[in-house]
């Protein structure tokens, strides 16, 4: 049979889903991941009826913690796909810049542009990118289409995406580009099923993982975002700390001498959840200790969606839903009820029997908000993009 494999690496993880080729939303064929990368990883997969669960060996040098996963999960899949000839490969590429707004064909001129955002991404592009190489390097005929994390948020106005800076730098492209595009497409096809007549109201969709968004959806289209022009503004990630005041970055350079590289490697693997805490990066982890710094670090978490929403809310001129996707949101009940305890001045209301359950509504009768659980795919989107970019 004919299939298309997708590759989609994330900052704690790498997930992918093999595809029919031909047969347009059916499921996957073979789908998984292996999460905790640089910690404990292990892959998760099933194909059918069959279930795999496999520890890695733990990576004995962080910083090539994904290089490896990825080498194992690409021996891996040959181990289990040989009984399927691979005609395309789709890919998560988390930035497209100013260029790409829509999936495209990877050549050589492709990847160079795309390796050129490197910088703008170094928890993701570098993964993204390698994903392609090796694929081009053992099958160099395959079609391969890069979908991007930015590409949904292109319908924001220019006020959404504009930094108040100096406008040459702004018409140079900085500017907010928002993230977690893939996911939040996956999910703005759901709200019809999920609302009902608020599916095209004021929606602010919680993309908490490793990473984590929130983004503003009216009609089912991104008006408003927290990242930025990278994955380090907004809310409080795993090892990412959001909003920071621009000021403290001054602070570092000036009196404790730090340089771009120990401000990147502050900003993108020190902070967060795991600076907070001194504990873990793993949302998992803090919720099962008893330590207070772990506690802490959860309602910062908490605190920031709260507050972050409230920003969207003004964008949307009001809230008619929320719904919460990816890891953290899709697993972790205590988060949401904490979440929604700090937004109960909008009227909203969670339903504490139905939250424990993981949706997929979860809000109480007479709450004013309606309060949703979506498990994000962003493998379909991405296999449906290159699907139809290929057949064009
Ligand atoms: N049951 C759970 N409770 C709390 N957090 C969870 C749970 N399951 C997964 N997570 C968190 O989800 C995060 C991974 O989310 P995911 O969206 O897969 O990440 P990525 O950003 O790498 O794509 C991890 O940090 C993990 O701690
Ligand atoms: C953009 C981003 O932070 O992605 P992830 O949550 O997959 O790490
Ligand atoms: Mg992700």
């Amino acid at each position: 049979m004919k299939a298309l494999l997708v590759l989609n690496a994330g900052s704690s993880s790498l997930k992918f889903g093999v595809f029919a080729a031909d047969r347009a939303d059916a499921p996957a064929l073979l789908s998984g991941q292996i999460d905790a990368i640089g910690v404990k990883p292990r892959l998760r997969a099933s194909k059918g009826d069959e279930r795999f669960d496999e520890a890695l060996p733990t990576p004995e040098n962080a910083e090539h913690a994904h290089e490896d996963a990825l080498t194992w999960l690409l021996d891996w899949l040959r181990e289990h796909l040989a009984a399927l000839e691979l005609v395309a490969a789709g890919h998560r590429v988390v930035h497209g810049g100013t260029h790409f707004s829509a999936p495209v064909r990877i050549d050589e001129t492709v990847l160079e542009e795309l390796e050129a955002l490197v910088p703008l991404a170094p928890l993701h592009q570098p993964h993204n990118l390698r994903g392609i190489r090796a694929l081009a390097a053992q099958l160099p005929e395959l079609p391969q289409v890069a979908c991007f994390d930015t590409a949904f948020h292109h319908t924001q106005d220019t006020r959404a995406a504009t930094f108040a800076l100096p406008r040459a730098l702004t018409e140079e492209g900085v500017r907010r580009y928002g993230f977690h595009g893939l996911s939040y497409e996956y999910v703005a096809a759901q709200l019809p099923a999920l609302l009902d007549e608020r599916a095209d109201g004021r929606v602010v969709v919680a993309h908490l993982g490793a990473g984590a968004s929130l983004c503003a959806v009216r009609g089912r289209e991104s008006v408003a975002t927290t990242m930025g022009f990278t994955a380090l503004d907004g809310l409080m990630m795993a090892t990412r700390p959001g909003s920071l005041d621009p000021g403290v970055l001054l602070y570092l350079m000036e009196h404790k001498r730090m340089d771009a590289a120990a401000i990147t490697r502050l900003l993108y693997h020190e902070s967060g959840l795991a600076g907070v805490s001194g504990i873990s990066p793993d949302m998992r982890v803090l919720l099962d200790s008893d330590a207070r710094a772990a506690a802490e670090a959860v309602e910062l978490y908490c605190y920031r969606v709260a507050r972050e929403t409230g920003s969207l809310m003004a964008a949307l001129g009001g809230l008619d839903a929320i719904v919460f996707t990816a890891g953290v949101g899709e697993h972790s009940a205590p988060v949401r009820e904490r979440v929604c305890e700090l937004l109960t001045w909008t009227g909203l209301r969670l339903d504490a029997a139905r939250n424990v359950t993981h949706g997929p509504r979860i809000e109480a009768d007479d709450s004013a908000v309606a309060v949703g659980v979506v498990p994000t795919d962003e493998e379909s989107v991405i296999a449906r993009a290159t699907r139809e970019l290929l057949q064009s």
